[in-house]
């Protein structure tokens, strides 16, 4: 993972020394469980736990030697125990110890993404609110079309974001299981009684059915999960960056006290946290394509995935618990300028009321051609002049009176269904 972009506690989750803690939590487990069930001498367990060895420095000379990071680990651990030892790893594979030990880790990745996006979610709907009533103009194809509400806007990002929370908690259930089944999956050494109790000891639930492996198609959807977050914190970001614009300027990302823009223009103030969630993001999605391919194993299992996964599941949380913190921040501190909202709202003499007036005529019995073709004519020459459609339908059309006029012209109108819009999400985000 790169240094620049891991936060404190997700980054703790993944040190080598947090790993080989989690690979001892489910050798105990089972012994645990073992004991339990009375197949090994009581106390084992219990002693096993106080003689274990976590020792970074042994575990790589085991490793040096055995080449084998499971078999470093066991010697490490038992290094200092007594006959305990025996019933350490005892009908275990390594993959019972590494994947129950990956969605301990996963799970606990999670966790700390949900409560970042619960954070999110809250400061979202406050922004929602805020700006219910702040006129801006919509654009479709980069081109104003119609007048509608900057709190509209984040209302939408909103609602992507509960939908990702609700994916999120499907794809945590998708990574709460674990195995300890041997190393085909069939229980040839280790009873399913013992896998039960063990997973339950650690809140994990058994796959119904494994081969030396947690099947990865859990793992990629959790995968292709953040990677949907991920593009939903971009999108964000992009408007951001769109709205951002010099000739734009309704909105700015916070530019702190001390902040430089450019080595070269000290006048600059660039949207560079928004561009950097861009990148990001595109970071993300890479995950999702090595997620996929790591489904495809030989026979039982082969390990072409594990070099893989160093990178993907440490560098996927951490990156996206990044994000989220960034964008946290980002809408806390967000400048919104509503007076500008307003300004480029007036900017094309309101030419972005033409389907309303359209409207109005065939409302006084035009044909929808007829009265089409009309408001095309007006709005076509006041694309070229610059006059005010307004202005021009006052003259141009006497159907309508002027109060009919007014009205069509009110930006206030656009924003009528707003509030239906909004009761839609009951009472707003609750923690
Ligand atoms: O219980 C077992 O160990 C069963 C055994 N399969 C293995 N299961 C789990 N780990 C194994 C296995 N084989 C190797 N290794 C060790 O995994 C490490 C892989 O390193 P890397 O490719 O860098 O991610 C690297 O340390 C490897 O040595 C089998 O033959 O089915």
């Amino acid at each position: 993972m790169v240094e620049r972009y891991a936060l404190s506690p997700m980054k703790e989750l993944w040190t080598t020394k947090a790993n080989l803690e989690r690979w001892l939590e489910v050798e105990l487990a089972v012994m645990e469980a073992y004991e339990k069930l009375g197949m090994i001498p009581a106390g084992s367990a219990e002693k096993a736990k106080k003689n274990a060895v976590i020792d970074l420095k042994l575990f790589e000379e085991f490793e040096k030697q055995t080449d084998h990071e499971v078999i470093a680990f066991v010697k490490m651990a038992t290094s200092k125990m007594g006959d305990e030892a025996r019933f350490f790893h005892y009908g275990l594979t390594s993959s019972d110890v590494i994947d129950t030990a990956l969605s301990l880790a996963l799970v606990k990745a999670c966790d700390l993404i949900i409560e970042q996006l619960d954070k999110l979610l809250q400061v979202l709907w406050k922004l929602a609110l805020e700006h219910k009533e702040t006129l801006t103009i919509g654009r479709t194809h980069g081109v104003h079309a119609e007048p509608t509400s900057f709190g509209l806007k984040v209302l939408n990002w909103y609602a992507e974001m509960l939908r990702n929370k609700d994916r999120l908690l499907y794809a945590r259930r998708q990574i709460s299981y674990g195995k300890i089944s041997g190393a085909v999956g069939n229980y040839a050494n280790v009873p399913p009684a013992v896998e039960k109790l063990a997973l339950e000891i650690l809140g994990l639930q058994p796959t119904p059915v494994s081969s030396q492996i947690v099947n990865r198609d859990h793992h990629a959807f959790f995968v292709f999960t953040l990677a949907l977050l991920a593009s939903g914190i971009e999108r964000i970001a992009t408007e951001i960056r769109h709205l951002q614009k010099t000739e734009v300027l309704e909105v700015q990302e916070p530019f702190k006290e001390g902040q430089k823009g450019s080595s070269a223009m000290p006048h600059k103030q660039n949207p560079i946290l928004c561009e950097r969630l861009c990148g990001l993001a595109r970071i993300m999605r890479s995950y999702v394509s090595v997620a996929l391919e790591n489904n495809n194993l030989w026979h039982e299992r082969d390990i072409s995935h594990s070099s893989a996964e160093r990178y993907i599941f440490p560098d996927a949380t951490q990156t996206i618990y990044y994000m989220l913190v960034k964008t946290v921040y980002l809408l806390e501190n967000l400048v919104v300028y509503k007076d500008r909202m307003l300004k480029n709202l007036n900017l094309t003499n309101g030419l972005i009321f033409s389907q309303k007036l359209m409207l109005a005529l065939i409302d006084k019995g035009m044909s929808r051609s007829e009265a089409y073709d009309l408001v095309q004519n007006l709005s076509l020459r006041c694309w070229k002049t610059g006059e005010s459609l307004k202005e021009l339908a006052k003259k141009n059309i006497s159907i309508l009176n002027e109060e009919e006029i007014e009205k069509i012209f009110d930006p206030r109108e656009y924003l009528k269904n707003v509030d239906e819009i909004y009761s839609r999400f009951g009472g707003g985000w609750q923690s």
